[in-house]
């Protein structure tokens, strides 16, 4: 009969450490194995050399191995809206930040091919990005304790409209297959509406949950139930909908009042089954903070707040997912 030992003895050294379980089922050898902090391309290597030694032991004729870290550990949360402008890359950067001040390991993939404004908002832009041998990205870090990969980094600037289906989807690849060692949560800024950048996400990436931002007018709300149905033909589970820019503060007075309407997207949310997390007031201090590379979010300010509140009902759905072993 194979041993357990002998099915150990066989494994390659970057198996060490890694392997959880071993057994056999007839002639069947069972792997569990830990792949924290492995690139995908990584755990497929050493998948691929763990088959190879194993089939080599005596009596066994097939190999199972199930790699559990990589799916259990990582959440792609992919953040959307139906169109442009409507604040989707701010609340990005700023659920990030509050999400790794709260403990929660982040990063954040710009993957808006049209306007990639992740590098401004979190003050990387002067950061170069470094490749291995094997193309392997490793993502810059910020001052806010979040790691970032921005399209904009992998594209000349004004060159997006040139870049076809297959080129953009194997931008979005290097920057989700990048080294994100033990992140655990990775925002994706998707670029609005319904193209290339997110048909790859959805099929190749199947993220665990998805955001929808949307101002309060009608219009935008329009666009964001396609945003919405896109995410619920991928059966991607929607966490929510936020409202972004609803009530302007006045900076002198702090008055709030309603130029775009108000609490039209939580009545949507409402309408279609979607839970609501929250609205982010209009205030030039979170475009001016935003512009400077100042998360609202890091602030001890109201804007700061409802970041944080939002960021907040995100984490305690990542944390029970966690809890369940999803
Ligand atoms: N709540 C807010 N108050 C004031 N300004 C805001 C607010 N949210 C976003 N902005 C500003 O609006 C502009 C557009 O925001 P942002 O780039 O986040 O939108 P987007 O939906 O990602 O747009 P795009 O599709 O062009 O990438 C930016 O100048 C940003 O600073």
């Amino acid at each position: 009969m194979t041993s357990e030992s002998a099915i150990r003895e066989s494994l390659p050294t970057g198996a060490v450490g890694r392997v959880q379980s071993v057994r056999m089922k007839g002639a069947v050898a069972i792997l569990v194995v830990d792949a924290a902090g492995l690139t995908r391309p990584d755990a497929e290597r050493l998948e691929t050399e763990i088959r190879a030694n194993v089939l080599r032991v005596d009596g066994v004729d097939d190999v199972r191995i199930a790699l559990t870290a990589e799916k259990r550990e990582r959440h792609i949360i992919a953040i959307g809206s139906g169109k442009g402008g409507v604040g989707k890359s701010t609340l990005t950067a700023n659920l990030a930040v509050a999400l790794a001040a709260s403990g929660i390991r982040t990063g954040v993939v710009d993957a808006d091919i049209y306007g990639p404004s992740q590098p401004t908002l979190l003050g990387t832009q002067d950061e170069k990005v470094v490749a291995s041998a094997d193309k392997v990205l490793t993502p810059t870090s910020s001052a806010f304790g979040v790691k970032t990969l921005s399209m904009g980094q992998l594209i000349e600037p004004g060159r997006a409209i040139a870049w076809r289906g297959p080129m953009v989807g194997g931008a979005l690849t290097q920057l989700m297959e990048a080294d994100w060692g033990d992140t655990e949560v990775l925002l994706v800024d998707l670029p609005p509406g319904t193209g290339d950048v997110q048909l790859t996400m959805l099929q190749k990436f199947r993220p665990s949950g998805a955001v929808v931002v949307s101002t309060p007018q009608d219009l935008a709300l329009i666009d964001a139930t396609r945003a919405l149905d896109l995410f619920g033909q991928a059966k991607v589970p929607v966490l929510g909908l936020v409202e972004n820019m609803a009530g302007y503060m006045c900076p002198h007075c702090g008055e709030l009042s309603d130029p775009f309407g108000h609490g039209g997207a939580e009545a949507a949310a409402q309408a279609l089954g979607h839970p609501f997390l929250g609205r982010i007031p209009l205030s030039i201090e979170i475009r001016l903070a935003s512009d400077a590379g100042q998360p609202p979010a890091a602030q001890d300010t109201p804007q700061g707040e409802a970041f944080r509140a939002i960021a907040a009902r995100i984490a305690s759905v990542i944390r029970t997912v966690q809890a369940e072993g999803g």
